[in-house]
């Protein structure tokens, strides 16, 4: 124990944490604070402090997760916030002292990271998105947004309805679509977007998915909603599907990539797109220095994910001929997001262990409170990154993104002398 009373005096200094252990002994860390009230954990396992020390996020996610490691006082979101946010400047990231003398460094890990080949891919994304469609209802928005909302008004009163509405509005207005657009949704989810873009614009839409479920709920609600020959989903790789398009979204896929692959992705996406066409995507990003996912998440959650910074998605643009033209972090919409998440999922406990059981809930409320937990004190952002093939392909000033955005919300606003420029026509502000 002695290794794991030195890791929590460490690093606990602001807020008060106890240990109880399966011999029925106290460990207390850190100090009583006005901000936080006091944390207790049952251990009923006395092998959990090794596991801990072993690698702390695997060990606590497992222990969590089999009921081993149990919050008597404090919720476990509350719990890895206290961690987080003292690990945040000290050794955040870094690894406890047997950690590192066990595992390999970070360059023969990343060397061994595996590889998302099509067949990995595949695999990867039927294991977190061919879960029950019923699940992802519990949590999530009507329109099954899984991705990062963008909270124009306040996160405490503001509906996540709305915030993913605003989502859609915010990166279509960035595409700048016409009605003759042909547009690729990579990574189509349930089909929300698409539906959202054509019913916006006109445009017609390719998604594409890799999970099965969600072909058959985005190609349902195409029909449903008449517009199947207009709005197509596929079950396709990115690396397969055939162009060319004007417009290309991706939200919330460029996680799976994987960093073998990001060259791939930009070289094919640059083949995809029109030579006057326009690329955005969003992505989750990290902001600190390269690294691998964490075990656990990698382990239960996503297979073959990866957080990149904005340097490797840049890269990998630069070198495959994609230009730059517009980079935007959305820094804490992504902790609202997941807040709300986090909150349907613990008021949906009964129904999530009737699915499933009690561990898969442990494990769901364990990811979503550690991935907030990523964007409040850990190195977490979401990038939007705009691509062009052309730098002639957008107004010269950012005027049409706001005049866009507002008019897709129908919130009135002159449309920007821009979009006439583009769109190579006289400019006529309304009402002169
Ligand atoms: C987090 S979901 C995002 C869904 C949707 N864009 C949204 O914002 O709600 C990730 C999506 O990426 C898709 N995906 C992952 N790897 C893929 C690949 N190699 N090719 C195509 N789609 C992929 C998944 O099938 C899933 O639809």
């Amino acid at each position: 124990m002695r290794a794991f009373d030195r890791l929590f005096d460490k690093l606990i200094r602001e807020g008060e944490l106890t240990f109880i252990t399966a011999d029925g002994k106290t460990h207390r860390f850190g100090k009583p604070s006005p901000d936080r009230a006091p944390i207790v954990v049952r251990l009923t396992d006395p092998r959990t402090p090794l596991r801990i020390l072993l690698n702390p996020s695997l060990g606590a996610g497992e222990a969590y997760m089999d009921g081993t490691f149990v919050m008597e006082q404090g919720d476990i979101l509350d719990l890895i916030d206290l961690i987080t946010w003292n690990a945040r400047y000290e050794i955040f990231g870094e690894r406890t002292e047997l950690e590192a003398r066990i595992r390999p460094p970070e360059w023969l890990a990343s060397w061994l990271r595996k590889r998302n080949h099509e067949r990995a891919s595949r695999r990867n994304v039927a294991h977190h998105y061919d879960l029950s469609a019923k699940l992802y209802d519990l949590f999530l928005d009507k329109d099954r947004q899984y991705s990062c909302a963008y909270w124009t008004g306040d996160p405490a009163t503001e509906s996540l309805d709305q915030a993913q509405t605003d989502k859609k509005a915010h990166i279509v207005a960035k595409l700048a679509i016409g009605p003759g657009h042909k547009v690729l949704d990579i990574g189509c989810g349930w089909g929300g977007m698409a539906l959202y873009i054509h019913q916006k614009t006109g445009a017609d839409v390719l998604g594409i998915t890799l999970s099965e479920e969600q072909l058959k709920i985005a190609r349902r609600r195409a029909e449903q909603a008449g517009v199947a020959d207009k709005v197509r989903f596929e079950l396709t790789d990115y690396r397969t599907v055939q162009g060319p398009f004007d417009r290309i979204v991706s939200v919330g896929m460029y996680e799976h990539v994987g960093p073998a692959h990001f060259s791939t992705f930009a070289a094919k996406c640059r083949s995809l797109l029109a030579p006057d066409g326009v690329m955005l995507l969003h992505t989750i990003g990290r902001i600190g220095p390269k690294r691998s996912a964490d075990k656990w998440t990698t382990k239960y959650i996503f297979p073959g994910g990866y957080i990149p910074t904005l340097s490797e998605i840049c890269e990998a643009a630069e070198h495959n001929g994609l230009l730059t033209a517009d980079v935007e972090t959305l820094r804490l919409h992504y902790a609202y997001t997941l807040e709300q998440w986090l909150r349907r999922t613990q008021a949906h406990q009964a129904e999530i262990v009737a699915m499933y059981d009690e561990r898969f809930y442990r494990m769901w409320e364990f990811y979503l409170a550690g991935a907030l937990t990523g964007f409040t004190n850990g190195e977490m952002v979401n990038f939007q990154v705009q691509y062009v093939r052309s730098r002639r392909a957008l107004p010269i000033t950012r005027d049409y993104m706001i005049a866009e955005e507002q008019a897709l919300l129908d919130v009135p606003h002159p449309p920007s002398p821009h979009m006439a420029e583009m769109a190579g026509k006289e400019f006529e502000r309304a009402g002169e």
